[in-house]
């Protein structure tokens, strides 16, 4: 271990934010006002949108940011100045935070989150912030599109065992629940963030009692609610059967809720079962499947008409299994000139998809007030009132030829005041808020967009003026430098 303290979160950030934050610094444009966005470029597994977590982190984060004397310690010994670890240990977060909720629908290209701070602390936070809102927002979004597949099915996470280490398995699973899961079987995570608990009962179990009868019966003995696990020698011939008969001779001094299968082919398995179940007359006990579960296991055992009404998912939800990483970028948008005016900033690139949008910018949901769907996303400039339009012209912001106009329609800015100038101005909603607003806002999506296999493209338009403002800024830096990227 280390001889240093860890006691703070402040150097949770890449070596070379800190050198950009000591040159600004050493130049004295440090608190010179820049504006940065977050947002990915594309949505993750194919899903036709994402349900955006990490803001309760986030806080918490900014909250306590500033250098301890361990982190001050370890940079001079690095070889930092004096000068510049004296600046260091006085710095807090003095900036505005502007942010989606949690449980918000985010598709591409959109700024999840704006940071407006003195320009070295903006940049010393990018990483910390990246790095909480591309795991949290990846895993509540697996989940949702896991749970699209499920409907009112249950769905319970039981990942911590393969998570990427500890902080992912409370955090992923707290992504989960937000993304519409029921339960978690991290018990830390229940008690930190006050998600339901549940779970059955492993291998071990019967292994350490050697038959099935005996192993059910003891657990029964001292725990209420019974999940059987019938699987660990025969399912159908000694598995099932014991699980009846515990729950038979035990009758109301227990609730069985039901057996879990996890392993075989638990289509056939999940048939037979239920056909035994309902036979010995418990028509109400589930059936839990486990094993390596994902969408596309579920369709499949779904097209099959297995009789499974319960699911343990844990892999392939925690780790995000089938993409590794979100991609959100961390953009400067905006930044104070001399004589204290923001000025514009692009990025440009060969890839039209990848040139940032300059300014700051609003972001509006628009939703049609007759079919109570959403149109899609606009992105204007700040000192724009969409909502004040009678008719909105929607474009592509690559492809403008396709194009929309928008009548009727209410738009519903999709940000909030976290901090203002250092202050936290934002309550934290409860997760049983937040979980219920992701529910609530996937009513506003049309059905095309929310099917796990080839969704319709959710619009993500710019505003005419907003647009317009980015073709000048690109004609501007073009001459400026000289370069030659081809508008495609
Ligand atoms: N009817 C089915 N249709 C499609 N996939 C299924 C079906 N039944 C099970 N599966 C999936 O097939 C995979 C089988 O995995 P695997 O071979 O590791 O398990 P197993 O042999 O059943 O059990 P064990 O975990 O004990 O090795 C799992 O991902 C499971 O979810
Ligand atoms: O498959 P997941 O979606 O991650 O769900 C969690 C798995 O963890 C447990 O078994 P474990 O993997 O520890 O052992 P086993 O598969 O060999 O039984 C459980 O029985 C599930 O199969
Ligand atoms: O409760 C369960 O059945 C459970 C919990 C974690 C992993 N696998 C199963």
């Amino acid at each position: 271990m280390s001889r240093y303290e860890d006691d703070s979160l402040a150097l949770h950030t890449d070596l070379y934010q800190i050198n950009m934050a000591e040159t600004y610094w050493h130049d004295g444009i440090h608190t010179k006002k820049a504006v940065f966005e977050l947002y990915f470029r594309k949505l993750p597994f194919g899903n036709g949108y994402g349900i955006f977590a990490g803001l309760e982190k986030i806080v918490d984060y900014l909250e306590k940011f500033h250098f301890t004397e361990s982190d001050i310690g370890y940079l001079r010994d690095l070889g930092y100045q004096e000068d510049f670890l004296s600046y260091l240990k006085d710095m807090r977060f003095t900036g505005t935070l502007k942010s989606m909720n949690e449980g918000e629908l985010v598709f591409a290209n959109e700024p999840i989150l704006r940071v407006e701070a003195p320009l070295a602390e903006a940049q010393i936070i990018e990483t910390a912030l990246l790095n909480i809102v591309n795991y949290q927002t990846l895993i509540a979004t697996k989940a949702s599109r896991i749970k699209q597949v499920l409907g009112e099915e249950t769905a319970m996470e039981f990942g911590s065992r393969r998570a990427h280490e500890m902080d992912a398995a409370v955090w992923g699973t707290r992504a989960a629940y937000i993304g519409g899961f029921d339960a978690t079987s991290n018990v830390r995570a229940g008690k930190l963030f006050g998600i339901p608990v549940s779970g059955t009962h492993a291998h071990a179990l019967v292994q350490t009692y050697q038959d099935e009868y005996t192993a059910f019966h003891k657990y029964a003995e001292r725990h209420r609610d019974c999940v059987f696990l019938v699987d660990t020698y025969d399912t159908l011939k000694s598995g099932v059967p014991s699980a009846i008969q515990v729950a038979r001779e035990l009758g109301d001094q227990i609730n069985f809720i039901g057996i879990r299968l996890d392993s075989g082919d638990m289509a056939y398995l999940s048939k037979e079962a239920r056909k035994m179940l309902d036979d010995a007359g418990f028509e109400d006990a589930h059936i839990v499947a486990s094993n390596d579960l994902d969408e596309y296991t579920i369709m499949n055992l779904k097209a099959e008409g297995a009789k499974i009404d319960i699911w343990g998912i844990g892999t392939k939800v925690i780790t995000a299994y089938d993409q590794a990483a979100l991609g959100a970028v961390y953009k400067l948008v905006s930044i104070e000139d001399d004589s204290g005016i923001m000025k514009d900033r692009i990025k440009l690139s060969a890839n039209p998809e990848k040139v940032t949008t300059p300014g700051l910018k609003r972001v509006y949901r628009i939703v049609n007030k007759i079919s109570g769907k959403a149109e899609g996303d606009y992105i204007a400039l700040d000192n724009e009132e969409p909502q004040m339009e009678e008719k909105l012209k929607m474009f592509h912001p690559v492809h403008t030829f396709i194009s929309k106009f928008v009548t009727d329609f209410e738009a519903r800015e999709l940000h909030d005041y976290i901090f203002v100038n250092g202050v936290r101005v934002y309550d934290l909603p409860d997760i049983e808020t937040i979980r219920r607003l992701a529910k609530e806002n996937l009513k506003l999506l049309w059905n095309e967009y929310k099917r796990a296999l080839n969704p319709e493209e959710y619009p993500v338009d710019l505003s005419q003026n907003c647009w317009d403002n980015k073709m000048k800024n690109i004609e501007a830096a073009k001459i400026q430098h000289h370069c030659l990227v081809q508008k495609r």
